[in-house]
């Protein structure tokens, strides 16, 4: 008997005998300062040693047993001792301890390819650093217990973390592992604040990379260039971008109050609607601009604004619609009128200004035009879907029940704060209320909700 014979047995029966085998990277658990070294560890892996003409029928039978790991081959060449071509089919040793952990079936279909117990044995493999994916290697490291996968988003070359702040002593190694592992990234930012200043951008730190926050994202079929310090991006508003285009129709009319770099608007133009976008940020009107025209938009359908909501709205859209309502303008094929307000803390507080917005003279007698706003809002509490009702009638200052057509749960932000879409009708009771008011009553209606 061999040398490598004898240590194959003990091997078999040392992996028998222990009940799991891990391969997860061992001892590294605090580590602050990525020390690559560390990682390396040696492992008893089951392998099934076979002869290369019998390899294409093995193969298929005994894949859901690979041991997957980064820049690994489960299967490679290997030469015997006596100088024989061999393959080397590496199994997963947190799957397959001993021969019969290998399914009844798989074994049956093996022995009739010659294959069998025999041609099973164990092998020492050397992991590194390079063969552990970052989630692995961050719960090796981290705090047991910790989910910081779930707290990060991509954008184009950035990684964005949302770090706790119990994790900030770690943060050097968790963005210079994200770096090492996400090929796509040059840049890991922490967000160093919440988002609590009028843009919507943050604060934050690079810990790992190159300082450059010039990102261009695809969403919607759209491409978007932004610097991602000065301007708001979330990659998890695509969805909600894509269901409010869904509710386009060409020649609609969007009137996109808080439209950032353009993810509602841009697409929105490009889909034949006609487009009125605001911005307050003057690097969001620079980057919507820019938008625009690397999108070949035509102009004729996208108006660019760089004002404050409420006097967008008291303006450009008061001017629109007055036109409407007084037979000047005339919507083409029964088009609609859309109003997005996507600015979560604050957009309810913008719906007064349609109380009372156009006085009953712009009023030509019986015109009809649908007026619909999707405004956004963080509910905190038991009911979300209530509170998001009440905020928007008692800032609207009208009981406009009635005239909800969705409240939509966008997004869970954390634990108990959620990201709502509030759809109603913007009916001409609103519009014209101050006038529809007898008896010179303040324009609030008692609110029953
Ligand atoms: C949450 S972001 C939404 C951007 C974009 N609509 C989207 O869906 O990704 C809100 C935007 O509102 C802008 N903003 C903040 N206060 C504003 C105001 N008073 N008037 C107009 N825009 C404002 C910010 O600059 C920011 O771009």
């Amino acid at each position: 008997m061999t040398v490598t014979q004898i240590q194959n047995i003990f091997q078999k029966l040392f992996t028998r005998m222990s009940v799991s085998v891990s391969l997860a990277p061992i001892g590294v658990r605090g580590m602050k300062v990525l020390d690559r070294e560390k990682f390396l560890r040696n492992v008893s892996v089951p392998v099934l040693e076979v002869t290369e003409d019998k390899l294409a029928k093995t193969t298929p039978i005994v894949k859901p047993y690979f041991l997957k790991l980064e820049n690994f081959k489960p299967v490679q060449n290997y030469v015997t001792e006596d100088n024989l071509r061999r393959k080397r089919i590496f199994f997963n040793p947190e799957k397959i301890k001993c021969w019969s952990d290998i399914a009844e079936n798989h074994r049956l279909t093996l022995k009739n390819y010659d294959v069998d117990e025999s041609n099973f044995t164990f092998v020492t493999l050397k992991l590194t650093y390079d063969n552990f994916k970052f989630d692995i290697i961050f719960k090796a490291v981290l705090p047991e217990n910790e989910e910081i996968v779930s707290s990060f988003s991509q954008i184009g070359h950035i990684i964005h973390l949302n770090l706790r702040e119990h994790l900030f002593e770690y943060r050097y190694l968790i963005g210079q592992v994200l770096l090492d592992k996400i090929k796509t990234c040059r840049t890991v930012v922490n967000k160093s604040n919440i988002i609590d200043n009028t843009y919507r951008n943050f604060k934050m730190e690079v810990i790992a990379g190159e300082e450059d926050f010039l990102v261009t994202v695809k969403e919607n079929r759209c491409n978007f260039q932004l610097d991602f310090s000065k301007v708001y991006w979330n990659p998890r508003l695509c969805k909600e971008h894509e269901r409010i285009l869904e509710f386009l129709k060409p020649e609609d009319v969007l009137f996109d109050v808080f439209c950032g770099v353009g993810p509602f608007s841009i697409p929105a133009a490009k889909r034949k609607c006609q487009v009125f976008a605001n911005d307050l940020n003057p690097d969001s009107f620079k980057w919507l601009e820019h938008n625009a025209k690397s999108n070949k938009i035509d102009m004729t359908r996208l108006k660019l604004y760089n004002q404050d909501g409420k006097d967008f709205i008291c303006t450009i859209f008061k001017d629109y619609v007055t036109d409407i309502f007084n037979g000047k303008k005339i919507l083409k094929n029964e088009a609609k009128i859309h109003i997005t307000m996507n600015l979560p803390a604050l957009a309810v507080e913008f719906l007064n200004s349609f109380n009372a917005l156009l006085s009953i003279e712009d009023l030509s007698s019986n015109i009809k035009c649908d007026i619909i706003v999707y405004v956004y809002c963080f509910a905190v509490g038991e009911d979300p879907v209530k509170i998001s009702k009440e905020k928007v009638i008692e800032n609207i200052g009208y009981d406009i029940s009635k005239d909800i057509i969705d409240v939509f749960n966008v997004r869970t932000v954390s634990p108990k704060k959620e990201m709502m879409r509030v759809t109603f009708k913007l009916s001409k009771e609103v519009l014209f209320s101050k006038k529809l008011v007898q008896n010179d009553e303040p324009p609030i209606k008692k609110l029953c909700v």
